[in-house]
């Protein structure tokens, strides 16, 4: 069961260390992006919905919390089968948005459909993540949000049962989120919504396609054929059933390791078509020096056990940069990552606690505005502080299966997605996976 709470007490933890290559056949949890998108456009369904393996971790868990808060029916009692079945949505709640990006975007246009005050809070770093676009978006369309000076958390969005909708300009430079999150309450506004992102470009293309992919699967009308500019016509969403994939950015630091030990990692159950960007990390992983391949038995990532730099702009797949980075440590050249400045905005200050953290390691890293450049060095294992961000723990178990005596202060993060990460892991670097 995940934790739920903010406050749970630190998990420290040895990475283990691969001796022989991996060969491992992995079925791991759904998506994360999938099962938000999928419990939000439910909950503002015309009846009742399912999904089918979806995620069971914290973000997930507080988002069907943050929903039932409003009212809505969420059973997830069935790790198979979580049903969702709408009823009008009503405060005074609260929301508590844990450190889930999702949630503290997605839900606020949520609560504005709702009949009274809605209040959002979180862990103690949530408050620092940027949410002001979008509060001032909501604003701007009707809706009355006390908020902190920043935009951000705590806030309360005093629904008054419905949103007007309309016209917003956003710069969403911060965070696909920030307009996934108006996207996806759009439908259920009298007039739809038109968002128009100005700004520096707004990063995570992928997951807006997600979105959008998402809604025209529960019947919306969206036109995004205009660069930066979203249309989502008024409308009802149907009640359907959602096939969650595996999470792809939850596979990453599972594949690393085909990489670094010269093995093989096949991700089963994978679908022929996805929404979500596995081109993408195809070709990363092939210029890192793997073998992908999709077949009847899943994706698989084969590796050499030489893994080479690489230089390359990271502004669609952001979330992988963590683990990438760590493969970059382990490289046989240099790797420049560019294009994630807005990482530093995620879990925690990605860039900063990566470069900290490698440099601890032994690594010659550089931090610049947007990436990181990584020299590799031989590292040797010390303590690896995770900053309560899942992602640094992955990459922290990536170097830890080449370098002896990576000690994480707390793997306990990874319950943010991947609660069996720890155990999933250390199965793997054992062989007793699935073969
Ligand atoms: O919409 C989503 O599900 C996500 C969008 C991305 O956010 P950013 O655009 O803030 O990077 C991604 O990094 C995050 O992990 C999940
Ligand atoms: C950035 C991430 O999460 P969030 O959805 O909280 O933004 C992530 O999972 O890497």
């Amino acid at each position: 069961m995940a934790n739920l709470t903010a406050t749970r007490p630190p998990q420290p933890w040895t990475a283990p260390t691969a001796s022989d290559p991996i060969t491992a056949t992995l079925r791991l949890p759904g998506s994360k992006s999938m099962t938000a998108r999928a419990l939000v456009l439910s909950a503002l369904g015309t009846g009742p919905s399912t999904l089918l393996r979806p995620l069971r971790a914290r973000d997930t868990e507080l988002m069907a919390g943050g929903l039932r808060a409003l009212g809505v029916h969420v059973s997830i009692a069935d790790d198979e089968r979580w049903l969702v079945r709408p009823h009008p949505l009503h405060g005074p709640a609260h929301v508590d948005v844990g450190l889930a990006g999702t949630i503290m975007r997605f839900v606020p246009p949520v609560a504005a459909l709702s009949d009274g005050p809605v209040t959002f809070d979180g862990d103690p770093h949530a408050r620092k993540r940027p949410l002001g676009p979008l509060t001032g978006a909501l604003r701007s369309l009707g809706v009355r949000i006390d908020s902190a000076p920043t935009g951000g958390l705590p806030l309360t969005v005093y629904g008054t049962g419905g949103v007007t909708g309309g016209e917003v300009v956003i710069d969403a430079s911060a965070s696909s989120q920030l307009v996934s999150g108006l996207l996806l309450a759009a439908p259920a506004f009298d007039r739809g919504v038109v968002v128009r992102h100005v700004g520096p470009p707004v990063p995570s293309a992928p997951h807006l396609r997600m979105t959008v992919q998402m809604l025209r699967a529960a019947g919306a009308a969206v036109d995004d054929s205009e660069p930066d500019v979203w249309t989502v016509e008024p409308g009802r969403l149907s009640a359907r059933s959602w096939p969650i994939e595996p999470d792809l950015s939850g596979a990453v630091p599972f594949f690393a390791a085909a990489l670094v030990t010269g093995g093989s990692v096949t991700l089963r159950d994978w679908p022929r078509s996805s929404a979500q960007p596995v081109d993408t990390l195809r070709d990363l992983l092939a210029r890192m020096g793997a073998e992908v391949t999709l077949d009847t038995d899943g994706l698989t990532v084969r590796g050499t056990g030489t893994v080479h730099g690489l230089d390359a702009d990271l502004s669609d797949v952001s979330e992988l940069t963590p683990v990438l980075a760590a493969l970059a440590t382990l490289a046989d050249s240099p790797s420049r990552l560019s294009g994630v400045g807005h990482i530093r905005g995620h879990e925690t200050d990605r860039l900063a606690a990566l470069a900290t953290e490698f440099t601890a390691l032994g690594a010659d890293v550089t931090e610049s505005a947007d990436g990181l450049e990584i020299r590799p060095r031989p590292l040797r294992g010390t303590t690896f502080r995770t900053y309560d961000d899942h992602r640094l723990a992955h990459a922290a178990a990536v170097i830890g299966l080449a370098v002896p005596g990576v000690e994480l202060s707390d793997v306990g993060c990874t319950s943010k997605t991947m609660p069996d990460f720890p155990a999933l892991w250390s199965a793997m670097v054992a062989g007793g996976t699935d073969r």
